[in-house]
């Protein structure tokens, strides 16, 4: 326990991490999220006695894309989940005298899972100002009120390679999960007091299902992200409605093997090469993302030796490329297909995260 020497400012400290996901690998569309090694991490400070006066907490950012992050806990994503978990257990206010000190390794809006990993960590923080509890399964529900696919923030709370489903609702609960996100998240106005707006919609029980699948162990993610911002919403929207049988099957017979060709050791690259292929969302994206269709068909594991498969990470843009080996040579090669269509890029080696997100009591 971390305690100051006078007792009205004793306190204790939570760390609070949770990684950064790639989500669909491939054929996976939402679907698929792996748990990558650059994380969002809150150092949460909670006073042991309630001070006299009433405060909001108070929001410190350092790490990337902190100066675009608004401080204000009314909103900022992370404490407006927060609020939303504690006013759906009748706590209609944040506990006096909290500091949150975020530091965030995640670049906003590169598809590797930023909202995803603040909508985690603020259920978690919600769970921890609240005194909560919540078994995995109902955290898992509230953050899927809040960001709707399963993937990102199911692989970002269990870790590891993960594959997820949205349970059929009841007509009454499709009711509740169909909610305006505005109703879920409302942007409560500076002035809020606890009696402020209406009761939150309550997430139906076990609304997300899913299962770790195995990886093996020298499969390393290289990860490279282009110098812009691309929305999941914008990314979402270029989507068809709908889609041929042919494309269906294509990426189903591709996701079956994946799964699989993923945990064996040692990988077989052909294999995996082609089980990444996709139909349903990286043809449609490639108008917002100069190179990719280069990108994706100029790499192979004959011409990369140690390249195992290629594809968009979440909505992208940033590219995922998994490998075995010589990770310089394939994210040079990236590099250079997006510095050909004037885009820069930041690369990085990451690892697989097996851990998923943990709170721990700090010094
Ligand atoms: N740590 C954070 N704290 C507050 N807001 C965040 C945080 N991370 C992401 N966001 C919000 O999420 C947006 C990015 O979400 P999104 O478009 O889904 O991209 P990504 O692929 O990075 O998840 C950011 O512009 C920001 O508004
Ligand atoms: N399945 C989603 C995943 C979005 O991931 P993000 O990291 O880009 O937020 C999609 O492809 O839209």
């Amino acid at each position: 326990m971390s305690s100051s020497s006078s007792s009205s400012t004793a306190s204790k400290k939570y760390k609070i991490n949770v990684p950064c996901t790639s989500a669909n690998i491939g054929p996976g569309f939402d679907v698929c999220g792996i748990a990558l090694s650059k994380s969002l991490s809150l150092i949460v400070t909670i006073p042991l006695q309630q001070p006299a006066e009433t405060t909001l907490p108070k929001i410190i950012y350092t790490g990337l894309d902190s100066d675009n992050v608004p401080l204000s806990p009314y909103r900022n994503l992370l404490t407006r989940v927060a609020l939303y978990v504690l006013r759906s257990h009748d706590i209609t206010s944040f506990p006096s005298g909290v500091l949150i000190e975020a530091h965030n390794e995640i670049p906003f809006g590169r598809g590797l899972g930023s909202s995803g990993a603040a909508v985690i960590a603020g259920v978690l923080l919600g769970d921890l100002l609240g005194n909560l509890n919540l078994p995995k399964s109902r955290l898992l529900d509230f953050a899927l009120m809040v960001e709707r696919h399963p993937d990102n923030v199911t692989a970002a709370l269990e870790g590891g390679f993960v594959g997820s489903y949205l349970r059929e609702l009841s007509p009454e609960d499709m009711s509740a999960a169909s909610i305006p996100l505005a109703e879920v998240l409302p942007e409560y106005p500076p002035d809020a007091g606890p009696d402020w707006g209406k009761d939150p919609p309550l997430p139906p029980k076990g609304i997300g299902h899913f299962v770790k699948f195995g990886w093996a162990k020298e499969i390393k993610a290289i990860a490279v992200s282009p110098r812009f911002e691309l929305a999941t919403a914008k990314a979402r929207g270029v989507l068809p409605e709908s889609y041929s049988r042919k494309d269906m099957i294509f990426n189903l017979q591709r996701l079956a093997v994946l799964t699989t060709a993923l945990a064996r050791s040692p990988p077989d690259p052909d294999l995996i090469y082609d089980a990444m292929g996709d139909r349903v969302h990286q043809p449609y994206r490639m108008t917002l993302i100069p190179g990719l269709p280069k990108i994706l068909t100029t790499l192979t594991p004959t011409s990369h030796p140690g390249l195992l498969g290629i594809c968009l990470s979440g909505a992208g843009p940033t590219i995922l490329a998994l490998a075995t080996h010589n990770f310089e040579s394939i994210a040079a090669e990236i590099e250079n297909i997006f510095k050909s269509e004037g885009v820069e890029v930041d690369w990085s080696l990451l690892e697989v995260d097996e851990r998923g997100s943990t709170v721990e009591e700090t010094q």
